[in-house]
């Protein structure tokens, strides 16, 4: 994870201490970044184990767990196959969230890059769904796992959050990364190609 958030960051993608990382450690913890930290300079002592459903018990005064664990835990619960979780704040699918905000998905459709989110169809279309920034993550969390409740939906292995960033999972951590550049390179894609519905 450590080698992961410098290669996003290096993008640009985890700029000001933005973005979360999370991997699974058995069915019911996760060890989780700590919030504030800077993600290009993470160090083992950046992390904190925290159950799926419930609170984490070893925070103190100067480790507490991401502002933005609500939503890992939404995702580990509905997708039991995650292994790890990334969050980045990636430029382009904030200005896609904008601009699709009013159908409440970016449509992808033709790209070859599909495949990299393990989507391997003949002219596949694919939804990537928007969620509203609500003040209250908790909030942006019980959208989520309403929306991953349906199964047909997880079939992309990602949301995006309005004006904010996006979240990608994968089976394992080499997945979660692979999954974080293909929906950046998807991002780029359809709104330098003007693609909005
Ligand atoms: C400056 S980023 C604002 C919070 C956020 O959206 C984020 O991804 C980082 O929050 P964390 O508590 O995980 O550091
Ligand atoms: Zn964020």
């Amino acid at each position: 994870m450590i080698r992961d958030a410098r290669g996003f960051y290096e993008q640009g993608w985890l700029l000001g201490t933005s973005g979360n990382l999370s991997i699974k450690l058995d069915d019911d913890h996760f060890l989780i970044t700590a919030s504030g930290r800077d993600k290009g300079r993470l160090t083992p002592e950046d992390f904190l184990a925290c159950p799926v459903d419930g609170e984490p018990s070893e925070t103190t005064p100067t480790l507490g767990p991401s502002a933005e664990t609500s939503i890992h835990q939404a995702i580990y619960a509905r997708v039991p196959e995650a292994g790890a979780v990334y969050h980045v704040h990636e430029p382009y699918s904030a200005f896609c969230s904008e601009r699709d905000s009013y159908i409440g998905a970016t449509i992808m459709a033709g790209a070859e890059m599909i495949k990299g989110l393990g989507i391997w169809e003949e002219n596949p279309r694919v939804r990537i769904p928007i969620f509203e920034n609500h003040f209250d993550v908790p909030q942006i969390a019980a959208d989520i796992d309403r929306h991953l409740a349906d199964e047909a939906k997880r079939r992309v292995p990602g949301v995006n959050i309005r004006s904010h960033g996006y979240y990608a999972w994968g089976e394992d951590a080499f997945a979660a990364k692979r999954h974080v550049e293909t929906f950046a390179y998807l991002f780029r894609y359809s709104w330098e190609m003007g693609n909005g519905a």
